[in-house]
């Protein structure tokens, strides 16, 4: 899926936050948006998932202002888990979307295969490290298949080996045809995996 932001604008507190006249997410690409702290690239992604509304201007979603709610998956900065097992919270959203279970099987032993996660199956979500949380909080946005994913720093917490997988996995989504757009302060990840590079300063968006 494509995405097209048309004049963009989000304030926050009198501050300009987000002033960008136009960009065009390509379909099947992976972005990867760079910045300082406080930049906007979080009320981005929030607005490009349609959980924030800017305060002028629009999104196209393959050039109409309306999408499927299921064809975005979002994964949070902080993401946030549910009281239930690691399985639970990976599987919920499928579950959700009323998937039958021999198709929730093949999914998660397919992505589930990317981590080790055995023993962490079974255990509460809520009792996790922050690596591991980000692990659940990728496998749960990834085993959905959707067009567009917005992922909010997915590894930032995650050891270097976890990291890998995380790319090879967000690679892999992108050879499945989905289009990727994710926030990372890791330079060497975004070239290891961006397909283009963009800088968020001064609310609007530069290239590297
Ligand atoms: N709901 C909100 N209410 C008020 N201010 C907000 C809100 N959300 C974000 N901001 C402010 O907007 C600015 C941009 O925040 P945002 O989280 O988008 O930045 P970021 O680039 O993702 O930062 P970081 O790299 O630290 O994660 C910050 O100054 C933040 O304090």
């Amino acid at each position: 899926m494509s995405v097209r932001i048309c004049n963009i604008q989000k304030t926050y507190n009198s501050k300009r936050v987000l002033d960008i006249e136009n960009y065009h997410f390509k379909e099947n690409y992976i972005y990867v948006i760079r910045g300082k702290n406080g930049e906007g690239k979080s009320t981005l992604l929030n607005i490009i998932a349609g959980i924030e509304k800017p305060d002028y201007g629009e999104v196209l979603y393959d050039f109409k202002t309306d999408c499927l709610r299921y064809d975005i998956s979002m994964m949070l900065q902080k993401p946030y888990l549910f009281n239930t097992t690691v399985y639970e919270n990976i599987i919920m959203g499928l579950k959700y979307r009323k998937i039958n279970k021999n198709e929730i099987d093949k999914r998660l032993k397919r992505y589930c295969s990317y981590f080790k996660m055995g023993e962490l199956m079974n255990k509460n979500a809520k009792k996790l490290s922050g690596g591991e949380s980000q692990r659940v909080a990728l496998l749960r946005s990834a085993i959905l298949e959707s067009k567009l994913m917005l992922l909010d720093e997915p590894t930032s917490s995650m050891d270097y080996e976890n990291t890998l997988m995380a790319e090879k996995l967000i690679l892999d989504m992108k050879n499945k045809g989905s289009t990727i757009i994710m926030v990372t302060h890791d330079m060497s990840q975004a070239k290891r995996i961006g397909d283009k590079i963009i800088l968020l300063e001064d609310g609007r968006i530069n290239y590297d």
